[in-house]
């Protein structure tokens, strides 16, 4: 189910395009990363989701709504934390919960005590704010983000000065929202390994452009495998191998035989080695981590703003 849907969006601001025509959908029960170099956008598309810019031209509908000619019904079903969620320090949680419950329509207590729940601060909420970590507090900004029962949740760099433990917290409490709650979720960032972990989608941006959205799992993984292999003599072994299976390629880099392929029959290969004199030390399968990808992807569109 269609969550999110930015239907050709723009923003200009004075004659400059800041975002150029982006349409993309986020689903119910996914985490989706907008992930790009910094200036590409992405704070700027997060502005126009949730209300805060002025969108040039297109649409973006929110469960359905359109955000320029709907704008309230549009936007009850956002939460959002774009810029760091206020909270009182000197308050308890729950009383930072309280004070907001009241000031958005149709919170009840009930509902208190189920978003500190969910974000796993049920033992927690009587106690100052001032007394937890960084990751709570991020946690307990994401807890008054759900009072309203919103669709989707946006999070901009939401494990931004976080320590690790902290990261983690945020993307294991994110994935059960989404897994559980069937939220559709919205991060952004420019932490290419954190994405990998956290997202299940990932939208490329770059000059205000998309580039690429692809699952993570099929931009990890193309269906290209490479394999490593120590092999010596190198230039025999090199031989031996090139052109001497189909859709295979074959590269030398630091003494190493670099085999690329959709599908490698790697002990048909070392028996070929094998059988030639060559003598094997290691063979090694390597993954193309999503940070080689992205590289990949973003110089092949112009390179990095
Ligand atoms: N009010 C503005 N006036 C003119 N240009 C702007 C304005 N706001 C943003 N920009 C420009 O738009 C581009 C996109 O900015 P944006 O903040 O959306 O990028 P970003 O992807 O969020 O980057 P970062 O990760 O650095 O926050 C940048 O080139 C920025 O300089």
């Amino acid at each position: 189910m269609i969550v999110v849907s930015l239907n050709n969006v723009s923003k200009k601001i004075g004659s400059k395009t800041i975002i150029d025509n982006l349409s993309f959908d986020v689903h119910a029960g996914e985490i989706f990363g907008f992930l790009g170099p910094n200036g590409a956008g992405k704070t700027t598309t997060i502005r126009m989701l949730v209300g805060l810019m002025k969108i040039t031209s297109g649409d973006i509908f929110i469960d359905g709504h359109s955000v320029k000619s709907n704008y309230e019904e549009a936007i009850a079903k956002v939460g959002a934390i774009v810029e760091n969620p206020e909270m009182y320090k000197f308050m308890s949680g729950y009383d930072n919960l309280k004070h907001y419950a009241r000031m958005t329509k149709g919170v009840t207590m009930e509902r208190i005590d189920e978003v500190a729940e969910l974000v796993g601060l049920q033992n927690r909420m009587k106690e100052k704010v001032k007394t937890y970590s960084l990751g709570m507090r991020q946690r307990l900004g994401i807890a008054q983000a759900l009072l309203h029962r919103p669709k989707v949740l946006i999070l901009d760099e939401p494990t931004n000065g976080l320590d690790p433990a902290g990261i983690r917290e945020i993307r294991d409490y994110l994935k059960r929202l989404a897994r559980v709650e069937d939220m559709a979720v919205v991060v952004s960032s420019h932490l290419l390994s954190e994405m990998e972990m956290m997202c299940d989608r990932i939208g490329i941006i770059q000059n205000g452009r998309m580039v690429d959205v692809q699952l993570v799992n099929d931009m990890v993984n193309d269906g290209n495998i490479s394999y490593l292999i120590s092999a010596k003599p190198v230039d025999q072994a090199f031989n031996l191998l090139q052109n001497a299976f189909e859709g295979v390629e074959v590269k030398v880099t630091k003494q190493l035989l670099h085999v690329e392929g959709a599908s490698i029959d790697v002990p048909k290969l070392v028996k070929r080695l094998v059988e030639n004199n060559c003598d094997i030390y290691e063979v090694k399968q390597i993954n193309q981590s999503l940070e080689e990808k992205f590289l990949e992807i973003t110089s092949e569109k112009g390179g990095i703003a």
